[in-house]
């Protein structure tokens, strides 16, 4: 029997996570559910999967933060009904959850990097959907672990940085906005962190926050991906958000602080730079 399940396993940090677990870094058994294999907002579904002792660990969600904004209904069942479905199955039979969440539940306007504790103030659909999970799940199981990460990429898809590298055999030159901040982190790494933490026991904080290290902005991001594929990295051209308009509001500003990550004893992810190198390294050129 699984002890370990996650779910929305064919998302980009779901397919990581069994990745790292079916490489023997874990004793535990490990099973992924896709969205057709288990609707996270099918009440009933949920209850049937988890089982006494397991650890879930929630990737499902509704990610398009864009589509959000005229969906927000089905947002919410997704990113709140969904994870409060799992934690009231936790609860009834004492399994453990850790629920992934975002930095969209900031407003973007801290000029520090943002601690597990600090005001919540979405901006958007997306992000207070996935405040109303993060509240959902903690009030119905408060042993159950939130880890909120940012600007998250695989470097095979459609995510940023298989995009500018895709865009980098496509076109002269890439106009990308330099007035937002993060911490771009790969979700190789961040299954790692995650996978350490279902494995810690005595980890007490409700909320972590958990990204590689070190801040950019996209604009940095796409000159760095471009250096990495041995491009010219002048060739990314800075442009403001306000050129570049989208439905929802993108935070300015969504540096995570890893100190509550390190207090619990979790091991620091590294810096972005070095962890997108390896991205760029093992993942190669995007095709779409
Ligand atoms: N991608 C990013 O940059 C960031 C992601 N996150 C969070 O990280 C977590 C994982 O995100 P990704 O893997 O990047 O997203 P993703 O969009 O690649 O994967 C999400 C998966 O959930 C599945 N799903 C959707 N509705 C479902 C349902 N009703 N039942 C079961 N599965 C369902 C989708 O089919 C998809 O496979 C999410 O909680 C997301 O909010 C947080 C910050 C940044």
């Amino acid at each position: 029997m699984a002890n370990i399940l996650v779910t929305g396993a064919g998302g980009q940090l779901g397919r990581q996570i069994l990745e790292r677990a079916g490489n023997g870094e874990l004793e535990h058994t490990t099973v992924g559910t896709t969205s057709a294999e288990l609707d996270i907002t099918d009440p009933a579904a949920v209850a049937a999967a988890v089982m006494p002792g397991m650890v879930v660990v929630n990737c499902a969600a509704y990610t398009a933060v864009d589509a959000a904004e005229t969906d927000e209904a089905r947002a919410m069942a997704v990113n709140a009904d969904g994870p409060r479905n799992l934690a009231e199955a936790c609860a009834r039979v004492g399994a453990r959850l850790i629920h992934i969440s975002t930095d969209y539940v900031f407003d973007g306007t801290s000029t520090t990097p943002y601690e597990p504790d600090a005001s919540t103030a979405p901006q958007g659909a997306y992000g207070r959907t996935k405040l109303a999970g993060e509240q959902a799940v903690l009030r119905v199981l408060p042993t159950a672990h939130v880890v909120r990460t940012a600007w998250v990429y695989t470097g095979s898809g459609s995510d940023f940085v298989s995009t500018m590298r895709r865009l980098e055999g496509e076109r002269d030159t890439v106009r990308v906005v330099d007035d937002q901040v993060g911490s771009p982190t790969y979700s190789w790494d961040l299954a790692g962190g995650v996978l350490e933490l279902v494995t810690a026991n005595q980890v007490h904080a409700p909320i972590l926050h958990a990204t590689n290290r070190g801040t950019a902005s996209w604009y940095e991001l796409a000159r760095e991906v471009f250096a990495g594929v041995g491009a010219d990295p002048d060739r990314v051209k800075r442009c403001s958000s306000s050129e570049y308009v989208r439905p929802a509001p993108r935070p300015a500003y969504s540096v995570l602080s890893a100190e509550a990550w390190a207090r619990a004893g979790l091991t620091p992810l590294r810096d972005w730079r070095d962890a997108l190198a390896d991205a760029l390294a093992v993942s190669g050129p995007a095709t779409t």
